[in-house]
Order: C-alpha cells, then sequence, then structure tokens
C-alpha cells in the first residue's frame, strides 16, 4: 500500500530562504524576521524588495525600487478600456485573471523568462496589480477610474485610486500594516499553483493568473469574503454564539478558522485582532468586532484542542471595511499584497528549476479493453 500526502501535507519539494513558519508555535519570518517586526517597523515596499532579492536593502537600493514602483504605477490605456468594458457584477476576482492575462499580451518582455525579464516584469506586476484593481473597483460601481499618483505610498496610492481622496496617515499605515501581513507565505496553494506553472518554463503572466485562480478559492484567499459573508449572516452578536454552535454540531466548517500548517493562533491574526479592536472602538462602527471575539472563545474552547484557531483571513475584513473597501474587494486585496511572495517564489526556484509533476496511485480499471458503443450497457 503506497503512503499518500493527502493534500501533499508535509510534502517538502523545494528549499526556500523566504518564509518560515512555525505552525505548532504560531510563529512567522520572512527572511528570518519575525512578521511582528515588519509589521510595525516595515512598509509594503521594502518587504517587497527584501523578498525579491532575499536580503534587506539598503536605502539606496529601497529607494530606486520605490521610484521603479512610482514610475510603474500607470496600466496601458487599452487595459483600462478593457476594464471599463468587463460585464458589470463579475466577481473582482474574475476581472482580476482577466486584466492579468490581458496585461501580459500588451507586455512586450511577457514571454522572456531570463532571471532579469522576470525581475523587471515583478517590478511592473506589483506596481500595477493596485492600479488594476482600484480601477475595476470604481469601473464596476459605474465610477471613473482614478489614475495613479506618485506622490504617495503603495497603500496610500491605491486608497487614493479607490476613493479619489487622499487617505489620512492612519488610514495609509494601516493598510500598508495588511499589506506587509499578507505579502508572503511559504508554500501556500498559491504560491505553489505559480511555482507549478513556472516550472514548465512558462512565462510570469501565466504565473500570476494561476496563482489568482487558487486564491480565489474559499479555502484559501477567498476564506476573507466568506468571513464577512458569515458575519453579515450572524447579523449582532446576541446571535454569534448560537449560530457558531449550530454550525459545529452539524460539523461544518467556519470560515477564517482552521489552517493547514497553524496548529496555533496564526500570527498575523492577531496582529490584525489588535488593529480590528481599535477600529471597533470607534463610534458609529458596526459589532463586527464583537461577533468574531465571540465566535474565537467558541473556536478555541470547542476545537481549539484540534489544533484550530483564527487564521489571517478572520480579522482582516473588520479592518478593510473601517477603510470603505467592499467584501468583494477583500480577496483581490489578498492578491495586491501576495503578489511580491508570489513574484519572488517564483524568481527563487527558477534559480534551480526543475519540472515539478507529483504522482497518483492509480486505482482504475486494469486488463480492459474498448468496448464498441452498440455493445455498451
Ligand atoms: C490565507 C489562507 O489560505 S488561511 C486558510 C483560509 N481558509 C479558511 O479559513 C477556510 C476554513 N478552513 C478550512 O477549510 C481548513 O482549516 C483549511 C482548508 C484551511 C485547512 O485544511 P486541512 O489542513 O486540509 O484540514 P482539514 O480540512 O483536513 O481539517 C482537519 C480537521 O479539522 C476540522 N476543521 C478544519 N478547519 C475547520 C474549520 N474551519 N471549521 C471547523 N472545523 C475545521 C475538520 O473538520 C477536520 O476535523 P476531523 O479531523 O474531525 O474530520
Ligand atoms: O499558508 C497557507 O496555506 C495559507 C495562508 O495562510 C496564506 O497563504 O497566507
Amino acid at each position: 500500500m503506497s503512503n499518500i500526502a493527502k493534500g501533499l501535507e508535509g510534502v517538502l519539494f523545494t528549499e526556500s530562504k523566504l518564509t518560515f513558519i512555525n505552525g505548532s508555535e504560531g510563529i512567522l519570518t520572512h527572511l528570518g524576521i519575525p512578521i511582528q517586526e515588519w509589521a510595525e517597523k516595515s512598509t509594503f515596499e521594502e518587504l517587497s524588495l527584501a523578498l525579491l532579492d532575499g536580503e534587506l536593502p539598503t536605502a539606496e537600493e529601497l529607494a530606486r525600487f520605490d521610484a521603479d514602483l512610482k514610475a510603474n504605477r500607470a496600466i496601458p490605456d487599452q487595459l483600462v478600456q478593457l476594464i471599463r468594458d468587463m460585464p458589470k457584477g463579475v466577481h473582482p476576482m474574475q476581472a482580476l485573471r482577466t486584466a492579468v492575462s490581458y496585461l501580459g499580451l500588451l507586455d512586450a518582455q511577457a514571454e522572456d523568462v531570463t532571471p532579469e525579464a522576470r525581475r523587471a516584469i515583478s517590478i511592473r506586476l506589483i506596481a500595477q496589480f493596485s492600479t488594476i484593481i482600484a480601477a475595476i473597483n470604481r469601473a464596476q460601481e459605474g465610477q471613473d477610474i482614478v489614475p495613479p499618483r506618485a506622490d504617495l505610498t503603495h497603500a496610500g496610492n491605491y486608497l487614493y485610486m479607490l476613493t479619489g481622496k487622499e487617505p489620512t496617515a492612519e488610514q495609509a499605515r494601516l493598510f500598508d500594516i495588511a499589506l506587509v501581513l499578507h505579502a508572503d507565505h511559504g508554500m501556500n496553494a498559491s504560491t505553489f499553483t505559480a511555482i507549478a506553472t513556472s516550472s514548465t518554463l512558462s512565462d510570469m503572466y501565466s504565473c500570476m493568473v494561476s496563482a489568482i485562480g487558487a486564491l480565489k478559492g474559499p479555502l484559501h484567499g477567498g476564506a476573507n469574503e466568506a468571513v464577512m459573508d458569515m458575519l453579515d449572516e450572524i447579523g449582532t452578536v446576541d446571535k454569534a454564539e448560537a449560530y457558531i454552535t449550530k454550525k459545529l454540531d452539524n460539523k461544518e466548517k467556519i470560515m477564517g478558522v482552521g489552517h493547514r500548517v497553524y496548529k496555533n493562533f496564526d500570527p498575523r491574526s492577531r496582529v490584525l485582532r489588535d488593529y480590528a479592536e481599535v477600529v471597533a472602538n470607534k463610534e458609529g462602527k458596526s459589532d463586527y468586532y464583537q461577533i468574531l471575539e465571540t465566535i474565537e472563545k467558541i473556536i478555541v474552547d470547542r476545537i481549539g484542542a484540534k489544533g484550530i484557531y483564527p487564521n489571517v483571513d478572520f480579522y482582516s475584513g473588520t479592518v478593510y471595511s473601517d477603510l470603505g473597501i467592499k467584501k468583494e474587494y477583500f480577496t483581490p486585496i489578498f492578491a495586491l499584497a501576495r503578489i511580491s511572495g508570489w513574484c519572488a517564489s517564483v524568481i527563487e526556484y527558477s534559480r534551480d528549476n526543475r519540472l515539478l509533476r507529483p504522482d497518483a496511485v492509480y486505482t482504475g480499471a486494469t486488463d480492459a479493453h474498448y468496448v464498441e458503443m452498440q455493445d455498451r450497457k
């Protein structure tokens, strides 16, 4: 009897210097530096460059990278037009998938898979994901598309393109922290998918389109939107306990909890929880945070012993929601951040590429022969 690693759990297929996770202790580091320090002291721009190059940048390197990102924020007019022409009511992840695929058609360097080209394309992709997602949001709402500004941070510029108004420093920083927390996470499903595509020596755009498709599902990035659906369904804090208890009794999954690697609190969920609490304490805010707090207590009590705790998707939505972001855009925002991890991981894997090609235990028929149509039952 062969050993099948269902879901590829615990299978090691490569080495990486980018991200380390200790799931039982709830530890996450990038380049050995704890995620809490990245969130507190760094920026999305700096972490993106550190991931791409595998080391902390100097001030000069960071300034050059920042200038490159700013210079590449605008997207081609044909893409703006495509976004305007997209059918209304599509999910923004569908729209993002199509937009990134189309962007590849407009990039003369798209098919170049040399390390230099992969890096140059990565910088453009990191810069332009933000513009594309904000443009999709505006177009889907029937609003004018707001062109990017070069005098704002990556996070601040996204919020500006979304609303047409310059965000406060506090809003821009809060969003920046959320991007830092989502930028990379080892061999998660979407990063693995990007690598699998790149392992055939396919191009960066194909890798990113594959990754978007993988992130979209509710067991992965799509869970942040599913958490908000759950909160909307629960409605008020007094209904939370009965709702969750019933789901657990029926052995249904609760969105935003559980993780393949973490068997303890996801450290990103702790940082987001603190911000969500600050948001909740502001006047006039909904009781999303109180509902989540109630759910967290029940989860820890009832299934914590099974290693099920809140993950990164549990509290992120309440923070986004305070920034005026609609729930359909939570997963695109995950992509806006994770593009850095996807690109960096593809570049790292490509340095010592080998085709990814696992196997399955064959359990089908043997010694069969073709049966003519008229003889089949
Ligand atoms: C950014 C991210 O991708 S983070 C993850 C986002 N996804 C979610 O939040 C969706 C909800 N969570 C889940 O579906 C899962 O926990 C996953 C997909 C994240 C991980 O799944 P796996 O590692 O394959 O665990 P699996 O689904 O096999 O569950 C193992 C056990 O925990 C239980 N379990 C896992 N997640 C949950 C959950 N969210 N709610 C209730 N029970 C759960 C399962 O029912 C199973 O119990 P059993 O052994 O008694 O049958
Ligand atoms: O690592 C995983 O499997 C999922 C996850 O938390 C992420 O991608 O951020």
